[in-house]
């Protein structure tokens, strides 16, 4: 059912800051800054050979990472993103195996636009893991 490791996702202060570490002393190609409002985050995404890391700053008043940030303020690795093929297969799949889907269940179009859906980090050993459909 898993594909490709999509991205890794670290939760950050100071988004500015945290893109020029990865662009200025890491070089690395880094986007510019996408406000995501329906997901409470700005997201600026790492371009890596292999993969992608997701650099995420708190959006709006109830934004899903900032309880997050306000027991690690300088940050954290705060999820896992993988490739599935089939979305609502994946999500039964997980579910018939007692797996919590965060949100209603649906999936909702993400920062790549294509659907994710996150699966609650109590049923993932302690990692908050995201699927999109690729
Ligand atoms: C989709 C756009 C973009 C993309 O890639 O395309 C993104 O990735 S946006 C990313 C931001 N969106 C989300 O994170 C959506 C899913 N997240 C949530 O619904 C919440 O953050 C949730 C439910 C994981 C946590 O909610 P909340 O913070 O309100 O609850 P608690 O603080 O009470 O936490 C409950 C429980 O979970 C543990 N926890 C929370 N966050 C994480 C985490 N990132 N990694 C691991 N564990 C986490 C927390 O410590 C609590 O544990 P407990 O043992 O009960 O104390
Ligand atoms: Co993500």
């Amino acid at each position: 059912m898993l594909g490709r490791l999509n991205h890794v996702a670290l939760a950050v202060p100071d988004l500015a800051r945290a893109a020029r570490r990865y662009s200025e002393t890491l070089g690395a190609t880094v986007s510019e800054p996408q406000a995501l409002p329906e997901h409470g985050v700005t997201v600026v995404f790492v371009e890596l050979d292999n993969t992608k890391v997701e650099l995420l700053e708190p959006l709006g008043e109830a934004s899903p990472i900032a309880a997050f940030l306000a027991k690690n303020p300088k940050g954290g690795m705060h999820h896992i993103c993988y490739e599935v093929a089939d979305l609502k297969a994946a999500r039964d799949r997980m579910v018939a195996g007692g797996a919590r889907v965060l949100g209603d269940g649906e999936p909702k179009i993400g920062a790549h636009g294509r659907p994710v859906l996150f699966i609650h980090p109590g049923d993932m050993f302690g990692t908050l893991t995201e699927l999109e459909e690729v």
